[in-house]
């Protein structure tokens, strides 16, 4: 039998117009994730709000979320959350859509994915030293937030297109394209927002931007196809490993133009700063705590010669902690949200102690909160909002730890991300002695967009 579930006290029941105004008030003083927190704590780790009418289940509850993920997968999609809302930029990409379609993009992606990654460290090596190059001399202060974001473009562009975009290089390419870009993700983000009043939004300037990414994107998919002709009458074959490319090993399995732009530009949305935002939150911290930076040159200490290879990255421990103690603490993409497709009772939500079966309508919403699990103190102790990678020797998270989502849709960018941030650091760790906060401000602060960054980027000195 399920239970009923706490609900937000809501002084405009109808629409829920009260709640969205406190939690624009809070998105815009910078301080939604404490919001959050403070309705978790009030409330229950799973609670209803009503947003423009509609019912939606906001939870920190890890079995609801494995629930919703997993065990009953194909009740909860996220097409009718987001297709309409971003088919301008994202098309019929696997992160808009559900079912048979997005069950092909994903076998398509992750077959594609495993053989351009392993073929991707020579990219990286290469595009690493273009960035070490670019650092400072001893002890001047920088923001190392938009050099890793350049970093990023340059290696991810290349991952996905063939070609790098030049970031680092400051080229025009770079430039008007990813002014396109961020407006078109803002303008998307403001429209999911919004939601059914998405027709609020009419803003010329998205829509030409919005055409600006996919007409880029169309380039890539044109001359992509024309090498896959190319390969398949005359026998050529483009087999050099460190020129494999995304959208080529894509194309050998859908040649519709439409579906291979969707799906191109819904791996580079997350793939252009994904590992760079990781990255300045890994700096971040370490800036913060000299004594882990320490521990982590003692550890690549005895093999500081070698080439820096994908089993090498994997075999660094201490490192490994590292990274996922930055995810944890400073999850990225902090929320999640689900439609409910068909009526469900999940086993778990129900009730003042949400330990009793849930029920979920067809039209309801789950925003599960990865970020507010990843510090729950139940499960990580007191100190769950300490920055202690040494916890990662004992504790063996299932549900609580999901910065990359779980479940059949989890991240499949994961294990790029970990090699891109991993290999960075290691250089990092080689060529300086010494990182040093020069932020006054020592609390890590927001800044949301489609996920949430450091809104004070890394302010450091790097010291040789
Ligand atoms: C720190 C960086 C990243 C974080 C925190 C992150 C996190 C996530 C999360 C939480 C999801 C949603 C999972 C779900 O809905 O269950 C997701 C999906 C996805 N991510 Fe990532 N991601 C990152 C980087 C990347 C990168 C670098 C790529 C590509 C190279 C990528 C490609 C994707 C794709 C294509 C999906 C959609 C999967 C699907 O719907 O089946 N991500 N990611």
């Amino acid at each position: 039998m399920a239970v009923e579930t706490p609900r937000y006290h809501h002084k405009e029941p109808f629409m829920g117009l009260d709640y969205f105004l406190g939690f624009m008030n809070a998105f815009k003083g910078g301080f939604l994730l404490q919001f959050s927190h403070e309705l978790f704590e009030k409330l229950g780790n799973t609670y209803i709000v009503k947003s423009f009418g509609k019912k939606v289940f906001k939870t920190r509850d890890q079995e609801v979320s494995k629930a919703v993920h997993a065990t009953y997968f194909e009740n909860f999609g996220l097409q009718g959350l987001r297709y309409d809302t971003a088919v301008h930029l994202w098309g019929n990409g696997i992160i808009v859509v559900d079912g048979p379609h997005w069950k092909h993009g994903r076998a398509l992606i992750k077959s594609s994915f495993d053989v351009v990654h392993l073929a991707n460290m020579e990219r990286l090596r290469k595009h690493t030293s273009t960035f070490l190059a670019l650092l400072p001399e001893d002890g001047l202060t920088v923001d190392l937030a938009p050099l890793f974001k350049r970093l990023i473009l340059d290696t991810s562009s290349e991952f996905i297109f063939g070609e790098a975009m030049g970031a680092l290089k400051d080229s025009k390419q770079f430039t008007d394209f990813m002014n396109a870009f961020e407006y078109a993700q803002r303008g998307t983000g403001i429209r999911s927002v919004l939601g059914r009043l998405k027709f609020l939004h009419r803003d010329e300037k998205w829509w030409s931007a919005c055409q600006q990414v996919t007409d880029y994107a169309d380039r890539y998919v044109n001359t992509a196809l024309k090498r896959l002709k190319e390969e398949r009458t005359q026998g050529k074959t483009s087999q050099l490993k460190e020129r494999l490319r995304l959208v080529d090993e894509m194309a050998r399995d859908t040649q519709d133009r439409v579906t291979l732009r969707s799906h191109i530009i819904s791996v580079f949305s997350p793939a252009h700063d994904g590992a760079a935002t990781a990255l300045t939150n890994v700096i971040f911290h370490l800036a913060r705590h000299p004594d882990v930076w320490w521990k982590l040159k003692a550890e690549i200490e005895s093999t500081k010669e070698e080439i820096l290879t994908y089993e090498l990255l994997n075999s660094y421990q201490y490192l490994e902690w590292v990274l996922k103690e930055t995810h944890r603490l400073t999850t990225i993409a902090t929320t999640n949200q689900r439609l409910c497709v068909k009526s469900t009772v999940v086993p778990f939500g129900g009730g003042q102690d949400g330990r009793s079966p849930m029920y979920i309508q067809k039209g309801d919403i789950v925003e599960i909160h990865y970020r507010a699990m990843g510090r729950d103190k139940t499960f990580w102790g007191d100190d769950a909002d300490l920055f202690r990678p040494e916890r990662w020797e004992s504790a063996r998270p299932g549900w609580q730890y999901t910065p990359f989502g779980g479940g059949p849709r989890s991240c499949p960018g994961m294990r790029l991300v970990f090699t891109e941030s991993a290999y960075v650091l290691v250089m990092l760790l080689r060529k300086y002695k010494e990182i040093v906060n020069r932020d006054p401000e020592l609390e890590w602060k927001e800044e949301f967009c489609l996920t949430v960054q450091s809104k004070n980027g890394c302010v450091v000195a790097l010291v040789a």
